[in-house]
């Protein structure tokens, strides 16, 4: 009978005990190897085997880095959707920001584990990198592995997977860094032989301008933001009526009301490049072509003042007009817009600003070519009150000058940017809102004074020579703004290009003759 007191004790009795019984079990088992055949013997293993480990219901997914010598595309998506589903428990965390970048990145770093959650399903990613190997020369090999119950294979593979894809896309959209796009980039001036034309400069994009932050009619900024909506969502629309997938926007209105704003929160909504195109430096319609061509999908490209840029009015008197100065002719920017873009990009916005939509030629407001008009108009009691909530922070009617304010500005002709200018003289509310109401009475008195003299002026009264004081005025502000294009042109005529130089010189002479009244 075994009894405890057979236990040996002393270290070497156990040791005799373990030697004698290694030996029999090695006999044991050269007897086993001798009697029982290699292929009952795997068997009995794995009976054994599953008898204390029954079968895993776990399915394991890999997703390599690399298709043999292609990046995965579901890898690349895992890294940047899992930066999104780090969990506190994480213990490990790589860091990086590249100059690109608008902020820091987290990702996960090897051998850590991240959990998610899709219809209740739980899924495990690991992050696996295994150590390159100097014998073999292989490099090291870098993939996620999926872990989920098998009974959701089918709702991993056909949903959640796409699901990680379309996700990862939008996350790298929204930190895509935009890029405003221009052909007179002083960058680019090193470049100064013919290249240089079809070429764009760019700087990141940085206005600030939202629809959150514009002066704007809220059903007309509702309405363009569904507009938007509905462009980018419409693909497959698109493709099916067999239309470019494009839109075009004319923003009309005078100086001031926040056409360029609305494009940049245009641009920061779809977070989409701009691309400023400035006609004055085409030369025909050739160079619009191979610039137009050069630019990306997922874009808009704008064409600010289209009245002054080219010369519109009539369309027959138009191509006189280009066959001696410049070879750019309305069709030709028409037929770009027609769908010859169609063939060669996908996403685009077009957007022409006009501060005088009534010198625009019909063909271009002709309905289906611009998709949308929009008049920026001047502001009105709801566009002051987002300025005075974005410049002060006063909200509704919280300071007591607001009412009275909101009904001088619905009455007269007053710009989001002449207000905009007046709050920003003081960070004080009161201060800058009393200096808001005398400049608006100020002006106000000055509108009705002028005109009073049209009027007299008019009928005769004044005298026929007198200029109203109005008119002056806004013959002053074009002029202003011309001054500017003109700038611009002399820029271009600075370039050493010899064919560019020669135009732009007579675009000069053209356009101070055309737009300024010296
Ligand atoms: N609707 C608006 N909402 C908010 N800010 C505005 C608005 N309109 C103008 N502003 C302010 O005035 C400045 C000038 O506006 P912006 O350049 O957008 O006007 P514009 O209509 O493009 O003028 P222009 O016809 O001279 O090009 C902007 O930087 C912005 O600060
Ligand atoms: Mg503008």
């Amino acid at each position: 009978m075994f009894s405890l007191k057979d236990i040996p004790t002393s270290p070497s009795a156990l040791f005799a005990a373990y030697a004698s019984f290694s030996a029999s079990m090695m006999l044991i088992r050269s007897m086993v190897n001798d009697i029982v055949p290699y292929e009952l013997r795997v068997y009995l293993s794995l009976a054994l085997r599953s008898l204390f480990n029954p079968l895993s219901s776990d399915l394991t997914l890999l997703v390599d880095e690399y298709c043999s010598m292609t990046r995965n595309q579901v890898f690349d998506a895992a890294e940047v959707y899992l930066r999104t589903k780090i969990s506190p428990s994480t213990d490990r965390l790589r860091v990086s920001q590249t100059p690109k970048q608008k902020s820091l990145t987290f990702s996960i770093d090897k051998g850590q584990e991240v959990t998610d959650t899709f219809q209740n399903i739980r899924i495990k990613w690991r992050f696996v990198c295994t150590e390159p190997d100097k014998n073999t020369h292989s490099r090291e090999k870098r993939f996620f592995n999926i872990t989920f119950k098998k009974k959701f294979k089918d709702v991993v593979m056909e949903s959640y997977l796409p699901y990680v894809l379309v996700r990862a896309k939008a996350i790298k959209q929204e930190d895509k860094v935009l890029k405003l796009y221009n052909r007179d980039c002083p960058s680019l001036s090193k470049y100064c032989d013919d290249d240089y034309e079809g070429t764009w400069g760019s700087v990141n994009l940085e206005h600030p301008a939202t629809f959150d932050t514009l002066a704007m009619e809220p059903e007309l900024k509702k309405e363009i933001m569904e507009d938007l909506d509905r462009f980018v969502r419409r693909r497959d629309f698109y493709k099916k009526v067999g239309k470019a997938w494009k839109r075009g926007y004319l923003l009309y209105g005078p100086p001031g009301t926040g056409k360029s704003s609305l494009i940049a929160a245009m641009a920061n909504y779809l977070k989409f490049d701009i691309y400023d195109l400035e006609l004055t430096s085409i030369y025909s319609n050739s160079d619009l072509r191979r610039v137009l061509l050069s630019t990306t999908n997922r874009s808009i490209l704008v064409i600010e003042d289209i009245d002054c840029s080219i010369e519109m009015q009539n369309r027959q008197d138009n191509d006189h007009f280009d066959a001696s100065y410049s070879g750019l002719t309305l069709s030709g920017i028409l037929n770009f817009i027609d769908g010859l873009w169609s063939s060669c990009g996908d996403e685009r916005v077009i957007v022409f600003t006009t501060n005088h939509k009534d010198r625009l030629d019909p063909a271009l407001l002709r309905p289906g070519r611009m998709d949308m008009h929009i008049n920026m108009s001047y502001c009105t009691s709801n566009g002051f009150k987002i300025l005075a909530s974005n410049y002060l922070g006063v909200h509704g009617n919280q300071h007591h000058l607001c009412g009275e304010i909101e009904s001088i500005v619905d009455s007269m002709e007053v710009t989001p940017a002449e207000i905009a200018e007046e709050l920003m003289k003081n960070d004080d509310a009161d201060v800058a809102l009393t200096g808001l109401v005398n400049f608006l009475k100020r002006k106000k008195i000055e509108i009705d004074e002028n005109k009073k003299a049209e009027e007299s002026a008019k009928s005769g009264v004044e005298g026929e020579a007198t200029e109203p004081q109005n008119q002056i005025a806004k013959r002053q502000k074009i002029d202003d703004n011309n001054v500017k294009r003109i700038e611009r042109i002399v820029r271009n005529f600075r370039r050493p290009i010899v064919r560019g130089r020669r135009r732009s010189f007579q675009r000069f002479g053209f356009m101070r003759q055309k737009y300024l009244s010296y």
